[in-house]
């Protein structure tokens, strides 16, 4: 299948005609072609948001958000076939497609076309000056946004859905390796009644289509999720420019287990936190740090869990690991596990690739477990993002919070305990944007989301992302 760009409400080729292929991870085979856009696409789809910008950031609050309204609601109605799509395309399980992604995808547009009615900006009585001041949150204009593969229509909403929510539009490029689900949310868009020109979806490769978004002047902001060496080369061309940067960035999360925690609901979370997603989410918890009291118990019991997992093809709902998403990436993951012992780790479980029967080329991998004693070793320090986990102890709470902060990521920390003490005391102290406590990922939309450190600037979410994709205009009224 060939798929089109979106530009000014229509289904387009990109104008050099060039075409990029697209691969089925479950089976390593190309199934699809998508548009290689060119700057000349970009600049088109930038020409029709700047037309469509001023009727559509002066359409009532009303209409705006029962577009967007319109727009959740065809996300879930088409979920099955949508969560086939983001399952061949990505090779996640479909179970997890369809019970994660593309709910969430329709979430996103439900929780902004709430979100707007309830936004609202700041007055100042300046008592004594005879003066008021109010502020105005005015839309950007054109705004970026641009997304990685991982999560591909949840992240790729994740920013669409508050930019045009609030009024601005939008030119946006989902992953070149993932752009299926993006294609056929245009269809939704179109479908859903969004006036021309105020979504534009350029489809190509980063270094190139990507790059043209993040240097067209006229695009006010740019919000990125992907990787940290990435999200350092678009804010190099961005800052000149003076556009406002969302990065969401890598992490390299600490999973810390204290012997007090709640046993079996940490077990079974952890396998989760470890390779849901075939561990390719940047908030999963690649270090887990266990204290030394029940390590030896742990290994054993977390060992037989995840090899209970059952790797296999995604379009099984018995699949609880599908395929990794590109034949780079399976490469990538796999020289981390060939040089563990080189890179400071022994491996306790997995580490080879797996061959699906009917699926031989597909990109599989067991889940794996590797023991460090050290955490400044490349598999503590690195980013790995697949179905890979470190695992080492530790004896006290000071050692646990040092090894824990001692990465140049700061995404997020997920910490086990029953003591309420230590939970303030990291909560307070651990490096990082986000702190789950005796849980992983549960999400509720109106929270900061984001990372300190190497893992980005700024916070997506709630009233947080409405503020990104507005400017604040203070007006300040004397009188007498
Ligand atoms: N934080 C996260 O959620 C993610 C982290 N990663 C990490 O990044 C590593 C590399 O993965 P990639 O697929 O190469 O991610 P990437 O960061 O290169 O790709 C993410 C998005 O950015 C676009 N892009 C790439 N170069 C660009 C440029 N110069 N200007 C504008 N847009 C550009 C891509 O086309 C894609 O849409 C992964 O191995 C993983 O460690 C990857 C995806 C998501
Ligand atoms: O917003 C969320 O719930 C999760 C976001 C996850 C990422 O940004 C990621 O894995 O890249």
């Amino acid at each position: 299948m060939k798929i089109k760009n979106y530009i000014n409400g229509k289904f387009e080729d990109p104008i050099h005609g060039a075409y990029i292929n697209n691969y089925i991870p479950s089976k390593g085979e190309i199934y699809g072609q998508i548009p290689n856009s060119s700057k000349e696409d970009v600049e088109k789809a930038v020409q029709a948001a700047e037309k469509a910008f001023p009727i559509w950031s002066n359409t009532t609050l009303e209409e705006r958000s029962k577009i967007v309204l319109k727009i959740a609601d065809l996300i879930l109605e088409k979920l099955d076939f949508l969560a086939a799509a983001e399952s061949k395309d990505n090779g996640k399980p479909i179970s997890l497609a369809k019970t994660v992604d593309i709910p969430r995808a329709a979430s996103n547009f439900r929780f902004f076309a709430n979100a707007i009615t309830q936004f609202a900006s700041e007055s100042h009585e300046s008592v004594g000056l005879n003066a008021v001041n109010f502020t105005l949150r005015q839309p950007l204009g054109v705004v970026g946004c641009i997304s990685p593969w991982n999560l591909p229509l949840y992240l790729f909403t994740w920013k669409i859905a508050p930019a045009i929510a609030v009024g601005n539009c939008v030119v946006a490029k989902p992953s070149e390796i993932t752009p299926m689900t993006a294609f056929l949310l245009s269809e939704i868009c179109d479908e859903a009644g969004l006036p021309k020109g105020v979504l534009n979806i350029v489809h190509g490769l980063g270094i190139s289509t990507g790059q043209a978004i993040v240097a067209h002047p006229k695009i006010k902001a740019i919000s990125f999720t992907g990787g940290t060496k990435t999200g350092a080369h678009i804010a190099r061309i961005a800052a000149p420019m003076f556009k406002k940067l969302s990065l969401e960035l890598g992490g390299k999360n600490p999973n810390i287990i204290f012997a007090d925690c709640d046993y079996e609901n940490m077990l079974a979370t952890t396998v989760r936190s470890s390779f849901a997603n075939q561990g390719q989410i940047c908030l999963c918890g690649s270090r887990i740090l266990v204290e030394e009291k029940i390590y030896e118990q742990f290994k054993k019991d977390f060992t037989k869990k995840v090899a209970n997992l059952k790797v296999g093809n995604p379009s099984d709902s018995t699949t609880n690991i599908g395929a990794l998403v590109s034949k780079q990436h399976l490469e990538k993951v796999k020289s981390y596990i060939d040089n563990a012992e080189e890179y400071g780790g022994k491996i306790l479980f997995g580490g080879k690739e797996v061959h699906v029967k009917n699926y031989e080329n597909g990109y599989y991998l067991q889940p794996t477990i590797i023991e460090v004693s050290d955490n400044n070793c490349k598999l503590n320090q690195e980013e790995i993002f697949g179905p890979v986990v470190t695992i080492m102890s530790f004896k006290t709470d000071e050692e646990a919070l040092q090894l824990a902060n001692d990465v140049k990521y700061g995404l997020s920390a997920t910490l086990w305990t029953n003591n309420l003490n230590r939970t303030m005391q990291f909560s307070k102290q651990l490096q990082t944007g986000i702190v789950w406590v005796n849980t992983w990922m549960l999400r509720d939309l109106r929270t900061p989301f984001g990372g300190a450190k190497e893992s980005g600037v700024g916070r997506e979410g709630g009233f947080e992302a409405l503020r990104f994709f507005t400017e604040p205009k203070n007006i300040c009224i004397e009188y007498e």
